[in-house]
């Protein structure tokens, strides 16, 4: 996303809802790309416990208790956080912060988009990662392996893991964008669901059933076309048990996790809006224009 603002071109404006839509739809892009990289392996169930790697990862000599993943997560975040990823406000480490080292670069000078907050709902993406997404998206060379699960290749798996985790973790976080956008075209709607507080009256009113019909139409066909085999003529193999990945897998994860996590972090997002505002402020933003003027 791009968080430098130009008053003059609305294209350019990180709040604008159009433009974090289309940043959404790029993600699918990049979710579907890194789902089909990830179905080329294994389920590697080992790779996901916390025994599962404990000789090799003791002989690391740090001290580190926790699986594969977590450990490749933690490494991987350790150089990312050096050049300052996780000052991006659509940027958030699997890895607790207090485990990252501090950036080796200067800040740098990000526009004050979002209102001060905390979430980070990423222990729910990797338990839903790895319970549900891993296990269905690698039937596929589980069946060619005649049922083996296991095929050894734990990096080239873990690397695909940490590519599709991110993706889906700046896409869910980026609900906090549309959160603020929304709240910022009306806020006065907002302002006496957020005091009660009321969740369900602003889950119904970040909720937009056409996107989310839309979205996961365009889905499905993407997944369909991505994953599509070509043949020697670069002509679609229409043959559903050649794609390489699961196209309703797919749209099941949008459908049963990414979307309705989404939903959860823009009402998270809103319930903490008006935190620390005076009462003068939290007045000014529960008036309607009309009446203002
Ligand atoms: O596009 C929006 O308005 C969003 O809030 C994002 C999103 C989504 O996750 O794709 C979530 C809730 C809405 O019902 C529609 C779509």
């Amino acid at each position: 996303m791009n968080f430098m603002t130009s008053a003059a071109n609305p294209e350019s404006d990180p709040l604008n809802l159009d433009n974090i839509r289309r940043t959404l739809v790029r993600l699918e892009d990049t979710i579907i790309f890194s789902l089909i990289e990830r179905a080329q392996f294994a389920h590697n169930p080992r790779m996901y416990t916390p025994s599962g790697f404990a000789d090799v990862l003791h002989n690391q000599g740090d001290g580190f208790e926790g699986s594969w993943l977590d450990w490749l997560l933690r490494e991987t975040e350790t150089s990312h956080a050096k050049i300052r990823r996780y000052d991006s406000p659509d940027e958030h480490p699997f890895t607790p912060s207090h485990l990252l080292p501090t950036p080796i670069l200067p800040p740098l000078d990000y526009p004050p988009l979002l209102y001060p907050n905390t979430i980070n709902v990423n222990p729910t993406i990797l338990a839903f990662y790895i319970n549900s997404v891993v296990p269905t998206i690698t039937k596929i060379v589980t069946e060619k392996l005649g049922k083996e699960n296991d095929d050894g290749n734990y990096g080239s798996a873990g690397t695909r893991d940490i590519e599709c985790l991110q993706a889906i973790s700046r896409r869910i976080h980026c609900g906090m964008f549309v959160s603020e956008s929304k709240f910022l075209s009306a806020p006065h709607d907002f302002v006496p669901h957020i005091l009660t507080p009321n969740p369900s009256a602003l889950e119904a009113l970040i909720t937009k059933p056409a996107v989310e019909a839309a979205l996961l139409l365009r889905l499905e066909k993407k997944a369909r076309w991505y994953g599509s085999e070509l043949g020697p003529d670069g002509e679609v193999v229409r043959d559903e048990s050649k794609s390489k990945v699961d196209v309703q897998e797919v749209v099941r994860l949008y459908r049963e996790y990414i979307i309705p996590l989404t939903k959860d972090v823009e009402v998270e997002y809103l319930l903490h809006r008006l935190d620390g505002l005076s009462q003068e402020e939290v007045t000014k933003l529960a008036t309607p224009p009309s009446a203002s003027a």
